[in-house]
């Protein structure tokens, strides 16, 4: 999982990314990720260019439902707007993709000249206190592939201009942080919808068993996920401001106790008929429902961020 691809050739891919372009849209200055079932955050866009993944030299298609694969160039924000660049969709390491493949979209985006990243995924909470529809804005992460030796960037340093060792202390800009808790005041979100959270990242594709689940909150996680973190890295790594935005579209499911098969057979030799417990399963289908209902708030807060960032607040 290391960094197989430490210098790409960036040039075929900007030559047809600003082949599909008007000039005015060829250096966006923010870039947003959305995740699963969220492509709708960016149908405020306007003058929107659409480029398939498919014709973009370096780029895959992502495999998974709720991820177009398509990147969006438009304008968000008043008057003139501030030019964005989208991904419509994410690739993970778990679909098969490198690690490099994964985070390349980031790196083209900063050779676009984006500056601030939004990255947006959809999440399980570990956190009772944080419950479904929540937006978590993530302040710090765990991310158990790097601390076993599958950081997204081993591999030699990629040029002088990259740090060889990144600090991650400051990972989470502070005042992207700051916009979004205003840019919910001036929506009037209830403070409920907004809650802030370290985020753990796990590979996949399988969801946590009530024990993975137990552990990683012990270690201080509050929502878990599988994405977000390579694309972390890589934008700190090329110099970007990043903040992510957790979407609780589940709990992981963590019973206080396990029901004894022993228990219920010594019931059952007793003669009282046991039934089989009904345990609560994740289903990738409901976290797209959860999305696809919040899309509309995390689009909102999208939107008034840029505002608020483009007044300078
Ligand atoms: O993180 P995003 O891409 O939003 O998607 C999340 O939802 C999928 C699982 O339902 C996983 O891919 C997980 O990471
Ligand atoms: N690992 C993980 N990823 C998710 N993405 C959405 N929900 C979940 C979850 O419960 N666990």
């Amino acid at each position: 999982m290391g960094n197989d691809d430490i210098s790409p050739n960036y040039v075929p891919t900007i030559a047809a990314i600003h082949a599909g372009l008007p000039k005015d849209l060829q250096n966006p200055q923010l870039g947003i990720i959305c995740g699963s079932g969220l492509s709708g955050l960016v149908e405020d866009l306007r003058d929107t260019v659409i480029i398939p993944y498919g014709t973009i030299p370096g780029f895959s298609n992502s495999t998974v439902p709720g991820h177009k694969s398509a990147l969006a160039f438009g304008r968000l924000g008043s008057g003139n707007g501030v030019p964005v660049v989208a991904m419509l969709g994410r690739f993970h390491p778990y679909e098969g993709h490198s690690m490099s493949s994964v985070v390349f979209p980031v790196r083209v985006m900063a050779q676009l000249g984006v500056k601030d990243l939004i990255i947006t995924n959809a999440a399980g909470s570990l956190n009772p206190s944080i419950p479904v529809g929540t937006i978590v804005i993530i302040h710090d992460h765990i991310a158990l592939p790097n601390l076993t030796g599958m950081n997204p960037l081993l591999g030699p340093q990629r040029s002088p201009n990259h740090l060889r060792f990144l600090p991650l202390s400051d990972a989470y800009s502070f005042e992207l942080r700051r916009l979004a808790f205003l840019a919910a005041n001036k929506l009037n979100l209830d403070d409920s919808a907004l809650a802030e959270g370290t985020y753990a990242w796990v590979s996949g594709p399988t969801y946590e068993t009530p024990a993975e689940g137990r552990f990683l909150r012990n270690a201080g996680a509050d929502v878990v996920g599988m994405s977000t973190i390579p694309e972390v890295l890589a934008g700190r790594e090329e110099g970007l401001n990043v903040m992510v935005m957790s979407l609780v579209t589940n709990f992981v499911v963590i019973p206080d106790q396990y029901r004894s098969i022993r228990a219920e057979v010594k019931a059952e030799l007793a003669g009282q008929r046991v039934e089989a417990p009904e345990v609560e399963v994740v289903s990738h289908a409901d976290v797209l429902t959860i999305g696809k209902e919040k899309a509309e708030v995390m689009k909102g807060l999208v939107g008034q961020i840029v505002e608020l960032r483009q007044l300078n607040v």
